[in-house]
């Protein structure tokens, strides 16, 4: 039951990946995040006013959808993002894996930023089950479903940079999608995220510097988001670059060279090149940067501008753990 999908990006800066996913022959174009639990749709109970532009999950028209009566969900995300609904459980399909009795939560209520962001049509989690957002009883994950009926219990993420698909693939580690060998590192489940200690860090050819840094691996944040002491040794290399609080982070010149930043995976240096770090166009000439700060946050994300530099294995066994190779 092992299958492979293509991640598409949603706009020319790689804001997200989005996927086909179908729920009893509907399909909906799905964001996979490897930060949240819950696989939520768009759905034909949202008020009309929310629906526009997206594509809706309808259950009355699913042969194979059973409502879970009496259960909710709330789920509110980093960037103040949220949603929320009722629960059912469906036959879901991604790619050649297709699973029964998964739950689907439909959406009632989504907020702005969900409305106007149209070419997504939901989330599909792939956090641990342990943070599902569903009362009286929290829901397993596609994967968690999935994961006994796959060759192994992994899925691995291999994004791309500026326009090109990438690929999700559950059950296997294709080794035709990395070079080398594959760190792997061992991954803290507590608070239900892939976390995991990185080792340190460096700004284009400078010295290495080890330090702990607490961080999760997740698909669902467009970028990297570090302890200052990392942004601030970034951006001291890269001329104009400066905090702009109208903008809400650093910009610098859109005609600057970037560094690559290097961050340590035990003993894996994994390298993002200068250019992956060029997020988008802020205001006038300046750039918005795909390197952030951490602070308030409480662990560091390393997102989609690291991820899609990697190619990232997320091994759900008893054991679990996080891999990366070279591309
Ligand atoms: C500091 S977690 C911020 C992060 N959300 C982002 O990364 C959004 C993603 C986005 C949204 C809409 C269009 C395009 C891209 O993008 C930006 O925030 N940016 C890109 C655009 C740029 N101009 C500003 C920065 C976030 O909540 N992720 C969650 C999933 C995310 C929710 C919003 C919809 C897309 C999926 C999730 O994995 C992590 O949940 C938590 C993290 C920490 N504690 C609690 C929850």
């Amino acid at each position: 039951n092992d299958g492979s999908v293509t991640a598409s990006p949603e706009d020319a800066y790689d804001s997200e990946y989005l996927c086909p996913v179908s729920i009893d022959g509907q399909t909906l174009a799905l964001d996979f995040d490897t930060g949240s639990a819950d696989l939520w749709v768009f759905s034909t109970s949202l008020p009309s006013s929310e629906q526009k532009g997206h594509t809706l999950f309808d259950p009355s028209k699913s042969t194979n959808w059973k409502a879970l009566s009496g259960y909710k969900w709330n789920i509110t995300y980093g960037d103040g993002s949220g949603a929320s609904g009722t629960v059912g459980t469906d036959v879901v399909t991604v790619g050649g894996t297709s699973v029964s009795g998964q739950a689907v939560e439909i959406a009632t209520k989504v907020s702005s930023a969900f409305v106007s962001d149209t070419a997504n049509d939901g989330l599909l989690g792939l956090a641990f089950s342990s943070i599902n957002t569903v009362t009286p009883k929290a829901q397993h994950t596609f994967f968690d479903t999935a994961k006994s009926s796959l060759s192994s219990p992994v899925f691995t993420a291999d994004l791309k940079h500026r326009q090109l698909p990438g690929t999700y693939d559950f059950g296997t580690i294709d080794s035709s999608k990395y070079t080398g060998t594959i760190t792997y590192i061992d991954v803290d489940t507590a608070n239900g995220f892939w976390e995991f200690t990185g080792s340190g860090y460096a700004v284009g050819s400078g010295s290495f510097v080890s330090s702990s840094i607490d961080a999760i691996a997740d698909t669902g944040t467009t970028l990297i988001y570090v302890p200052d002491a990392v942004v601030t040794a970034y951006y001291k290399q890269v001329s104009g670059a400066s905090y702009d609080s109208s903008q809400g982070g650093y910009t610098f010149p859109c005609s600057a060279t970037l560094p690559n930043l290097t961050l340590g995976i035990g003993s894996y240096h994994a390298v993002v090149p200068g250019q992956y770090i060029n997020y988008s166009p802020a205001s006038g000439s300046k750039c918005f940067g795909g390197v952030q700060s951490d602070s308030g946050i409480g662990f560091s994300i390393y997102g989609d501008v690291f991820l899609k530099s990697q190619f990232v294995i997320f091994d759900g066994s008893s054991t679990p753990r996080l891999g990366f190779a070279a591309k």
